[in-house]
């Protein structure tokens, strides 16, 4: 599925800016950013429920803008489940095998077992988390090549979360299908996704291949017998700081700021694991962080 050189205006504000970016067969996909930077937008276009002013989004090599056909290999779940409203779960599945013919019912039942989720009469009597779970069951047994979700954790518990996240993991490695994620959760991302698109004003910040980012960068506590020298300040991105313990984000190369660190006396020099979050501050957290 490729996202070429999309931008959307709403209201006259841009919302999305000529954003590119390609998912391959049987990977995970996150999409991150602060609030309010376009990421239900752009999941929303990439579904067509919002029409691009420019650009194309393409899915097995068709344009959906131009073949709407081409929609039916992708699934969007948004994080707003109130649309059920009274409907049976056998009156959504009928509806979902009209909408998707590839919809697998066999494999519906299966999910609904697997996550003991039981048939009720008015989809709108579950519980918040009941809905969400259902709205990822459908989203799945639809077989969709492409499945889209907006924050898919939200309101799951945590024993649910897991067993959703495990569930995620096993249908990408065993039916080839791919899953693009938005979401806060960098967490949780951390441990599913192979790539991860980092918005900033609507725009493509920086894509990552998680592993290859973690290769590139160095998370550092540095310890100073007083204050870090200004002259390392100067080089270092610092993510965060308590007295004269500092945590900092130097690029794995980069060998003059981490001679200068040396150079400064610290007491104390020790790597610590990255996370996504580490990277989101340091990529999204201001000016004081820009790398
Ligand atoms: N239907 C709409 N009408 C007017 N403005 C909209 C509409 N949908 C989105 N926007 C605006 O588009 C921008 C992007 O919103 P969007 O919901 O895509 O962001 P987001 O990254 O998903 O945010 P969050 O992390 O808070 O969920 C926001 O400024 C929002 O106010």
């Amino acid at each position: 599925m490729e996202v070429r050189n999309i931008s959307k205006s709403i209201q006259e504000t841009e919302v999305l800016c000529d954003v590119s970016f390609s998912i391959a067969p049987g990977t995970i996909t996150g999409i991150v950013g602060r609030n309010g930077v376009g990421k239900t937008s752009l999941l929303k276009t990439m579904v067509d429920i919002f029409r691009p002013d420019e650009g194309e989004v393409r899915v097995k090599g068709e344009s959906i803008q131009i073949n709407p056909s081409a929609k039916q290999h992708v699934i969007f779940v948004s994080d707003v489940t109130e649309a059920f409203k009274n409907e049976s779960v056998d009156h959504i599945v009928s509806f979902y095998r009209e909408v998707y013919p590839s919809f697998d019912h066999a494999y519906f039942e299966e999910l609904m077992a697997r996550f003991d989720l039981e048939k009720i009469q008015q989809v709108k009597k579950y519980s918040k988390g009941r809905k969400a779970l259902f709205a990822l069951i459908l989203a799945f047994a639809t077989r969709a090549d492409f499945v889209l979700l907006d924050e898919p954790t939200d309101g799951l518990d945590v024993i649910v979360k897991r067993q959703m996240m495990q569930f995620m993991v096993e249908a990408v490695a065993e039916n080839d299908i791919s899953i693009l994620i938005a979401t806060h959760r960098l967490d949780e991302l951390e441990t599913l996704a192979d790539q991860i698109i980092m918005l900033k004003d609507g725009q493509v910040e920086a894509r990552y291949e998680l592993e290859s980012v973690k290769m590139q960068y160095q998370k550092m506590q540095i310890v100073y017998a007083e204050q870090m020298p200004e002259e390392v300040i100067e080089k270092v991105n610092i993510l965060q700081q308590s007295g004269r313990v500092y945590v900092c984000f130097i690029a794995r190369a980069d060998n003059e700021t981490k001679q200068a660190v040396e150079k400064s006396g610290p007491l104390l020099i020790e790597e610590l694991p990255m996370s996504l979050e580490d990277l989101f501050i340091a990529k999204l957290g201001g000016d004081r962080f820009a790398t």
